[in-house]
């Protein structure tokens, strides 16, 4: 393994779209969403959403079916499949939910690329409806960060912590997205990581107010030709900068074993 952690963000990072809207959108229920969204929080809109396109008979077959024309920048598939390849770990982190990224990921076949995907529940229940759930459910508790960018049900810097506390040894970590919400994790990166923000989206532009706050080393891409290219040449420099060091360490190494196998200095004689 490289010892190199990629975290992506998912809607406007690995599909160019916000996945919750293109479902509504494109199965014609952009009407009630809008009317629904100001009086509750967003999931238990998604949630009864779902409850409605299953009330007017749409089935997850439809809903699978738009799922898969999801917009995707063509460079996205091969970036992450160069990014396994080269020996990192990939992982998701997402507000959107379970359900939409489990099928669009194994429609693109990238699914068993990512080690671990972060998100809200969505499964389909007995009725053959999808159900969307919130990841922190915040009517028992909250999820206990005080920045108010983090939604009440997923906060992402809270999800880093747990990711960064679960790794052994020394691993490095890249950061991909785009919205207020990965902004919270950004924060919690340190000097040997990356933040890879999309340009003139929300967290470019947090991060841009107050660029001191960061520690890791910015580096902003726009579409997923420049997140290709971004992301490949960071971490084809940080993995030949780690062999310099490993091919710096074994000469010393050589170095000292030699020494070890000097002979003895003779006695002084008395
Ligand atoms: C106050 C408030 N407004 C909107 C939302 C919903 N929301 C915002 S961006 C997004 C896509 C996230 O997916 P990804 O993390 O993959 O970019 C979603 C579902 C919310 N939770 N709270
Ligand atoms: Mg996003």
């Amino acid at each position: 393994m490289a010892g190199i952690v990629v975290v992506f963000d998912f809607d406007k990072t690995i599909i160019n779209c916000d996945s919750d809207n293109w479902v509504i959108d494109e199965l014609g229920f952009t009407d009630l969403f809008n009317q629904l969204l100001p009086t509750m929080p967003w999931n238990s809109v998604m949630d009864m959403m779902m409850k409605e396109i299953h009330a007017h008979g749409k089935t997850i077959a439809d809903i699978v079916e738009v799922l898969k024309r999801t917009p995707v920048h063509p460079r996205i598939v091969p970036a992450v499949k160069s990014a396994h390849a080269l020996g990192c770990e990939l992982r998701i982190v997402s507000d959107a939910n379970m359900f939409f990224i489990e099928t669009i990921l194994e429609h693109l076949g990238l699914k068993e690329y990512f080690c671990e995907i972060t998100s809200n529940p969505g499964f389909v229940n007995e009725q053959g409806r999808l159900r969307i759930f919130p990841y922190h459910d915040f009517t028992k508790s909250s999820h206990g960060c005080g920045l108010k960018l983090c939604p009440p049900n997923m906060c992402k810097g809270v999800i880093m912590e747990r990711i960064q506390a679960s790794l052994e040894g020394k691993k490095k970590m890249i950061y991909l997205g785009d919205g207020n919400g990965d902004y919270c994790p950004t924060l919690r990166l340190g000097k040997s990581d990356y933040m890879m923000p999309r340009k003139n989206f929300p967290v470019w532009d947090l991060i841009c107010r107050n660029p001191m706050l960061i520690e890791a080393e910015i580096h902003e891409w726009s579409d997923g030709e420049d997140l290709e290219r971004v992301l490949l040449q960071l971490i084809n420099n940080m993995i030949s900068v780690d062999a310099q060091f490993i091919s710096v360490d074994c000469k010393l190494q050589t170095f000292s074993a030699s020494n070890h196998s000097l002979p003895k200095p003779l006695p002084v004689p008395q």
